[in-house]
Parts: C-alpha cells; structure tokens; sequence
C-alpha cells in the first residue's frame, strides 16, 4: 500500500486523484487531505478516506472541521498545516494540487522529509525550478510529474538515453480564444475565458489556457523536470487534445503519448509510477477521430507565450516574477478588475522593470514574488 497525503483535495486534480484511489483501494490509502476554503468537500473526503491528518485555511475553518471528523484526525490550518500535511509521518508520496505559488514551501519542506513527490503545482517549478529540482536530487526523492503534458513527455523518454533527445513538443490545445483575433479577444471576460474547447479544470488554469501562459508555463516547467534547454522546447497547437506532447530523437522518430482528454490517466501513472494498473477510464477510439490538426502558436496574438520563453532564458528571479505578476492579473480578471490586455500590459511592465538575480536561493525567489506582487495590484489599481 502506497500511502498518499494530497495538497488541494478539494480541487479538481485534488478530486481526481481521490477517483483513482478509491478504484484501487488495494494499492493506495491517503493518509493526509489539505484543502482551503472548501471545508464540506474536505469532511466528506476525510469521512470516506479516513485520513490520520486533514488542514484547511484558517483556525475558524479548523474548529468547524474538527467538530465534524472523527476524534483520532488531526486537524490542522493555514500554511503550517499544509506542511503538516505534506510532511506527515505515514507518507509516502505527495500530491501536490495547489495553485499558486502557495505550493513552494510545502514542496520544499515534503522533499526536506524525504517524500517523493507527485507535482501538478506547475507554479512551484515555474517560480522556483532551480531550488526544488536540486533539492530533491540532493535528497534522492522523485519529482514525477502530472500535468498531462510532462507525463507524457516522461513516458515518450521512459527507456531513450539523453543524449539521443533532440526536442520536446509540447501540444497545446491554444485556449479558449484560440479562433479570436487580437481584436475581438479585447473585451472578453473571464466568463469566455473560462469555456475550454477540451478540459474541465479549476478556474486559475483555465484562464492561464485562454492566454496560452499555462503553455508558457509548461515549456518553464519542461526546462526544469527534464533538463532541456529552451531551445529544444517547441510549443504545437492541436487542436483536439488528444496527443498530450511528442519527444523528437536525433535520428527524426518521434514518439507521442496519446489518451482520452482525462486527468485520471496522468495521475493514475504518477501515483504508481513505474508501473501501469488497470483503468477503466474512456478509451480512445482513433476511428472516431477524422483528424489531428496541428499549427504554429500565434505569438503576436498571445505574448503571455513568449514572455514566458524570454523569462525562462532570462533565468535568474524572472520566471518567479512573471509567475506571481500573472497570479495577480489572473485573479483580478477572475473578478472584472482586470481586462483580458491587461496581461500583456501589466506583465510586460512588471518584467520590464524587475532587477534579475541570477541563480537565486529560495529567499530571493520569494522575495521576487513579493515585489512582482506588489507591483502587478500597484499598476491594476492605478489604472482602474
Ligand atoms: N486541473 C487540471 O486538470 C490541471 C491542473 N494542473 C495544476 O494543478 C494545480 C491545481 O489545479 P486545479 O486542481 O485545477 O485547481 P483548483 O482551483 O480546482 O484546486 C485548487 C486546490 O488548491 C487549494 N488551495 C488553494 N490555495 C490554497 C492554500 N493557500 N492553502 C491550501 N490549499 C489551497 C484549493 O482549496 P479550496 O478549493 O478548498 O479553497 C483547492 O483544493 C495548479 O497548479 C494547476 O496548474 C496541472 C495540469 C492539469
Ligand atoms: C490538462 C492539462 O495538462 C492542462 O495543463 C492542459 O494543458 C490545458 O490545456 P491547454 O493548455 O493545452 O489549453
Ligand atoms: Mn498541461
């Protein structure tokens, strides 16, 4: 039995992940549930699942919880609490399925005690990449990814030498705007934005998809699980979602990973890593698909894209920065005080005006994430 703690079980990789537990209760237990706000998911999961440790987002919360698990569960609250639960004792393997940058130290901290960590906080490699990587090389844990892209680049490379490698290609299904012109994007709001042609998602996510960031993420993302340089990290629209990235060898084969559009399947792969269990998940059936399309991203339509690319060059506290600058734009659109050219804008002054530090320790990284912070709710507020 591999035990599980999972950071974000109210979410939706968090509820997803649960699916694939409770389909194999004969190889998974989850021994710690950490969620924020949403207290009636987290007390149903903890009354199925039966976890030895739970954490939510504040002391209120907690007492709230507390009176309604069973009396052994420890109840934790706030960010000592998701350490908690992502350091508990039992653990095996984290899952960490939080949003934001929020996910840092938990990572940190899980890799500090060992854990093996399972990583769909794309945020934590984007922010910061350099730290977490040789941090979980030097404590010998594995960092595996989740989000279906990685996995199946991890999958395209199970078994192939390095050095044999020629690119990555990642897929990207290019968002729900991906048929607009600049244009007609301008007056859209987080309500279109939130309408993905092919994944059900949390809202943070999905917006990042209609700007392509969430690509621009993932090629940052990519550099650091798979030690590529970003010269061979190439971005692909396709449209259908089916091939999840492709992995391009010196002698011109290129291998892909295809699946159904199902969160569970990554997740499945990453929880029982190396090995394969038995799904009873849709199955793709290629004879319904009549094509594959495939094209070249838009930059000048979506720059999110290439900011994310020259803020990967760049290295150093950049991508930290764009991270937490596109975390305060992401949630002001979300709430209609932010435009969708605000990205553009605001992240292209805010990267524009941040001096780089290169190869930072964690402290600089955060303390980079505080003043792009700072600086984004400054520039969104001066202009409302
Ligand atoms: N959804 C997907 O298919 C994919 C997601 N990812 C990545 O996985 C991560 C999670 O995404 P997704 O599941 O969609 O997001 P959701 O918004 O659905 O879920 C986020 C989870 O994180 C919790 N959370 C947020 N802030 C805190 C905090 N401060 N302390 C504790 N818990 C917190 C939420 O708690 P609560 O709701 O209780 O407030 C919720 O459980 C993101 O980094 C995303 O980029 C990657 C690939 C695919
Ligand atoms: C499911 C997943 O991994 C998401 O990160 C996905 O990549 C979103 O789709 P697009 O970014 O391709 O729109
Ligand atoms: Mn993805």
């Amino acid at each position: 039995m591999k035990k599980i703690s999972i950071l974000g079980s109210s979410g939706s990789i968090g509820k997803s992940t649960l699916d694939v537990v409770r389909k194999h209760p004969d190889r998974f237990k989850i021994s710690g549930l950490a969620a924020n706000q949403r207290i009636d998911d987290l007390i149903e999961q903890a009354h199925e699942f039966r976890p030895t440790i739970v954490s939510v987002g504040n002391r209120e919360l907690a007492r709230k919880v507390k009176a309604q698990v069973d009396d052994s569960v420890m109840v934790c609250y706030g960010e000592k609490g998701l350490i908690d639960v992502a350091c508990c004792e039992e653990a095996d393997l984290v899952m960490n399925s939080v949003t934001g940058a929020t996910g840092i130290i938990p990572t940190i901290k899980a890799l500090h005690a060992g854990k093996d960590v399972a990583i769909a906080n794309k945020e934590t490699l984007v922010a910061a990449g350099c730290v977490v990587t040789k941090l979980a090389k030097e404590k010998g844990c594995k960092l595996i990814p989740v989000d279906s892209e990685h996995s199946a680049i991890y999958q395209c490379l199970n078994g192939e030498s390095r050095d044999q490698l020629s690119k990555l290609i990642i897929t990207a299904s290019g968002g729900a705007f991906r048929d607009l012109t600049k244009q007609e994007m301008t007056g859209l709001r987080a309500s279109d934005a939130l309408k993905h042609p092919n994944w059900s998602m949390g809202e943070k996510i999905t917006i990042d998809c209609a700007t392509l960031m969430n690509k621009g993420f993932e090629v940052i993302e990519a550099h650091w699980l798979f030690e590529v340089p970003y010269e061979q990290i190439e971005v692909l629209i396709h449209r259908q979602s089916v091939i999840h990235s492709m992995v391009e060898f010196v002698d011109g084969s290129i291998i892909a990973q295809m699946g159904m559009p199902d969160m569970r399947v990554p997740i499945q792969y990453a929880l029982e890593y190396p090995n394969r269990l038995k799904s009873d998940y849709p199955k793709l059936d290629l004879s319904l698909i009549s094509q594959l399309n495939f094209e070249k991203p838009d930059m000048a339509r979506f720059p999110c894209l290439s900011y994310a690319f020259e803020a990967g060059k760049q290295g150093g506290t950049m991508p930290a920065v764009l991270n937490a600058a596109n975390e305060v734009v992401n949630f002001s659109f979300r709430r209609n005080e932010a435009c969708f050219s605000d990205f553009e804008k605001i992240l292209d002054e805010v990267l524009s005006s941040h001096h780089n530090i290169q190869n930072p320790q964690l402290e600089d990284i955060l303390h980079a994430d505080a003043w792009a912070r700072e600086k984004a709710e400054l520039l969104i507020k001066r202009q409302s």
